[in-house]
């Protein structure tokens, strides 16, 4: 069985954990569901660079392998060939001097078929090498087994640096009108409304009032049927400058199976240790690394040596910690478009909070259907209800203005407040 167990090893050894790497990056890559992430942080160009690299290590080590193991097998073919054609020769010798029936010849040539069976040439053999599609389960039995791990290799991928303004964004929605292609009505009517930079901001409404399409719009996903959207003065849908200026964390942000550090500078190029240490402290990540035990080049996700996933509620500030390194990075425009869904009311309302104190003079947008979290928000914007004849905004202010106004946001808030007494003040 040692021959085996060497085959094992070497298999695991020439793919491994690269071989899954590659084939998950092709998967983000391909998916629709990380599409509009990858197209918003810029990501494409880093990921494809990555997955080249990380297939050409593991398929260059295979090839080296294959060609080690070429010797013996082209051998052997050598031998087999004309031993195999041989017995061919005489089985049809014999058949044609009668000294063979028909069946016998059916029997003989199988058994001499099965000669292909012995050696490298053997069943064993390629169905080892068929096996890659289940390397996973291999990687997983190997712990099992207690075999000794296998070092992911490290990647050193050159990636994009995107541009540092620094200066937090403008944005301009004029009369913008926007409707799905399968849908008969608007998910955005007539829509204006300008943010000065370095204002935060909160979108709420009822279900279905087009504050996740208002995002997307923003962030160039779409292009209006109607109006115009600017980020400083540019079309976020033709211009990427403009798309790179917004750093948007959706609520089903992609949870990167990378290591800790790349989860949160994204194709950030060699980006300052310490802002990215300062980026999960404000996202209020630094448990992970304390508690937890994770260190930055840990992968998240199980599924690698050494690698571990994460909690919806510690993803969630992982996710944070990516949308304010981006802002370190030039982002302008900073949009949370409910990503802290999975924490519960008290830590997202704390967190929310925390978040708008260390984005201070940053351009933010926050959507979240819990009116505690976005209170403290400069500016609260109540967009129409799409079941009745409105359009657009209607009402916009200070949380304390619109609870003066006694409205719309006035009744949302107190319902809530009701549900979740200790919560709102
Ligand atoms: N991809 C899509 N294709 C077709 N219709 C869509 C699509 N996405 C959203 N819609 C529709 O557009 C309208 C606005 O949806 P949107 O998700 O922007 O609202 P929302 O205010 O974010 O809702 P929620 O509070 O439920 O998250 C809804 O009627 C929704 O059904």
């Amino acid at each position: 069985m040692s021959w085996i167990n060497l085959a094992f090893d070497k298999l695991l050894q020439t793919n491994g954990d690269d071989r899954l790497r590659a084939t998950y990056l092709r998967s983000l890559l391909t998916g629709a569901e990380s599409a509009k992430e990858i197209r918003q942080f810029g990501l494409a160009d880093w990921l494809s660079e990555m997955y080249r690299s990380t297939w050409l290590t593991a398929t260059t080590r295979l090839w080296r392998a294959r060609r080690n193991g070429l010797g013996p097998v082209v051998l052997t073919c050598l031998v087999m060939a004309p031993t195999i054609g041989g017995a061919f020769v005489l089985i049809g010798i014999d058949v044609a001097a009668g000294t063979l029936t028909l069946a016998g010849a059916v029997t003989m040539a199988q058994a001499v078929l099965r000669l292909q069976s012995f050696g490298v040439l053997g069943d064993a053999g390629t169905a080892l090498a068929r096996s890659t599609s289940v390397l996973g389960a291999l990687v997983s039995l190997r712990l099992e087994l207690g075999l000794p791990a296998i070092e992911p290799s490290r990647l050193k991928v050159p990636r994009a640096t995107p541009s540092k303004s620094g200066e937090p964004a403008e944005v301009q929605f004029d009369r913008v009108s926007f409707r799905y292609p399968s849908r008969d009505t608007y998910a955005v009517n007539e829509l204006s409304l300008r943010i000065p930079a370095g204002q935060s901001i909160a979108f709420v409404g009822v279900n279905g009032a087009g504050k996740s399409t208002l995002v997307k719009l923003l962030c160039g996903l779409y292009a209006p049927d109607e109006g115009e959207i600017r980020v400083d003065r540019a079309d976020p849908a033709v211009d990427e400058a403009a798309r790179r200026r917004v750093a948007v964390i959706f609520q089903d942000f992609v949870r990167y199976h990378l290591p800790l550090r790349d989860n949160i500078v994204l194709g950030a190029g060699d980006t300052d240790h310490a802002l990215v240490e300062r980026a999960l402290t404000d996202a209020g990540g630094t448990a992970l690394l304390e508690r937890r035990g994770l260190s930055w080049d840990t992968v998240l996700s199980s599924e690698y040596d050494g690698g571990t996933d994460l909690s919806g509620g510690q993803w969630q500030r992982v996710a944070l910690a990516r949308a304010l390194a981006a802002v370190a990075g030039g982002a302008g425009v900073l949009v949370l478009d409910e990503p802290t869904a999975a924490l519960d009311v008290r830590a997202e309302a704390a967190l929310f909070e925390r978040f708008l104190e260390v984005t201070r003079g940053v351009t933010t947008i926050l959507v979240s259907h819990r009116l505690s979290s976005v209170r403290h928000a400069d500016r609260i914007v109540v967009l129409a209800d799409p079941s009745g004849n409105e359009r657009g905004i209607v009402e916009d202010g200070s949380h304390e203005e619109l609870m003066r106004l006694g409205g719309r946001y006035a009744e949302m808030f107190s319902l809530q407040a009701r549900r979740f007494a200790p919560v709102a003040r």
